[in-house]
């Protein structure tokens, strides 16, 4: 009989992954693991965690499984609570979700799974996998859920084939709405439990009193740029080759404090990312000013006002040649060679139409249509139709 450990995180989803497992024939074990207690940063004065681990408890001893739970705290806070505050810090935004998944749930939390003598770690993520067999080898593909409005993919994204050819994901083939009844119908006390809200390990807290806690405030100015403003000279739009009119199309442009005027004043750059509205404090102006640059360096956020400010919107981005990562290996584009594909920048962004375009030092995305905040730090991830190829942090 095959071993399957399951992430029970107390959450309708795992509850259900692991009552289909043990329908299937599965010998299942339940394991709730505990990411965060660094006291020196209080996430909530609620406990939400343990909460959690007592109904994934109660799920385990329902379906008559054995349940563990495991302290991952101190990975946790080096993996990605440190990451995420050094990305703020520069002025780039981490997705933590997706660090997650990489760095936790299918490295630290497998590997224990494994010791366990589990043959698959198995979770309640909204995705699929299939296998293919080519050139003698099998090669792992990742799915999008079945439920469009769920598909947990992106979360996924940097997943490699080690790390897939021991997972299974149960519910991927269901939609939202059927599992939560399969729950009911086994009476899981999850079964009317709300959905977590991404942030898997920042729980309740609102992500600006997070940042707060450990990156200083420091007072700048917010400059607001009119959306009139040109800011490529005519020179730049002459290209001589593909590479030039990449570089032109993905380029950043640094905004300077003369390029708009001083609106008001805010309490760090590093706690802005793009896009972002709130917490501005800024009224007065016709339309709401929106976040399209900020400067960590100088201290200094660039709005626009309005959602349509041309400052937004990009047509491109840059992945550096580390950060380039397939799934599907056998899949991945030589040097000077492009790709038609749909890629999305964040999570739940309905798929778009791009071309990747792979240079000797990193890979281009092009979107058909010009995309709002694209955004440094940030996972761009790409597919085939339903297939998650790859993904990599935009530079
Ligand atoms: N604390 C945890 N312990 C064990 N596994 C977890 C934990 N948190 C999340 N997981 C696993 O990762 C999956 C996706 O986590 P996410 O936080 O996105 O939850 P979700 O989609 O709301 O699912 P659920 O309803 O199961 O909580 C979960 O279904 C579960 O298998």
């Amino acid at each position: 009989m095959k071993k399957v450990v399951v992430g029970l995180s107390g959450g309708v989803d795992s509850s259900v992954a692991a009552y289909l497992l043990k329908e299937q024939g599965y010998e299942v074990i339940g394991l709730f693991m505990k990411n965060w207690h660094d006291d020196s940063v209080t996430i909530s004065d609620e406990c939400p965690w343990l909460d959690d681990s007592n109904d994934a408890m109660m799920v385990a001893d329902k379906l008559g499984i054995p349940f563990q739970t495991v302290d991952l705290s101190e990975q946790y806070k080096e993996r990605i609570v440190d990451y995420m505050f050094n990305e703020y810090e520069r002025g780039r935004t981490p997705n933590p979700d997706v660090l997650c998944n990489r760095e936790i749930k299918f490295d630290v939390f497998m590997k224990i799974a494994l010791s366990l003598g589990a043959d698959y770690v198995a979770t309640g993520h909204y995705c699929r996998k299939a296998e293919i067999e080519k050139d003698g080898e099998t090669i792992y593909r990742l799915l999008s859920g079945k439920d469009n409005n769920k598909d947990q993919s992106y979360f996924l994204c940097q997943l490699t084939q080690e790390q897939l050819s021991k997972t299974l994901f149960p519910i991927g083939e269901l939609q939202k709405s059927e599992v939560r009844k399969i729950a009911a119908e086994q009476n899981l006390v999850t079964a009317e439990k709300k959905d977590s809200q991404g942030l898997c390990f920042i729980g309740k807290v609102r992500l600006p009193d997070f940042l707060q806690q450990k990156l200083r405030p420091k007072e700048g100015v917010i400059v607001e740029v009119p959306a009139d403003k040109e800011v490529y000279s005519e020179e730049e739009k002459d290209f001589n080759s593909k590479i030039e009119e990449l570089k032109y199309l993905s380029k950043k442009y640094q905004y300077q404090l003369d390029d708009g005027k001083v609106v008001g004043k805010h309490q760090g750059a590093h706690y802005f990312t793009k896009g972002q509205r709130k917490g501005l404090a800024v009224g007065g102006t016709p339309e709401p000013l929106f976040v399209i640059d900020t400067d960590v360096n100088e201290n200094i956020i660039y709005t626009g006002q309005g959602k349509d400010h041309p400052g937004i919107y990009r047509k491109a981005l840059f992945i550096d040649q580390d950060e380039v990562h397939w799934i599907r290996r056998d899949l991945a584009i030589k040097t000077d060679e492009e790709k038609k594909v749909k890629a999305r920048i964040r999570y739940r962004q309905p798929l778009q139409d791009a071309t990747l375009y792979q240079t000797g030092n990193g890979m281009y995305v092009v979107f058909e249509e010009p995309q709002a905040s694209i955004t440094e730090g940030q996972f761009v991830a790409w597919y085939n139709q339903d297939e998650l190829l790859g993904s990599g942090v935009i530079s």
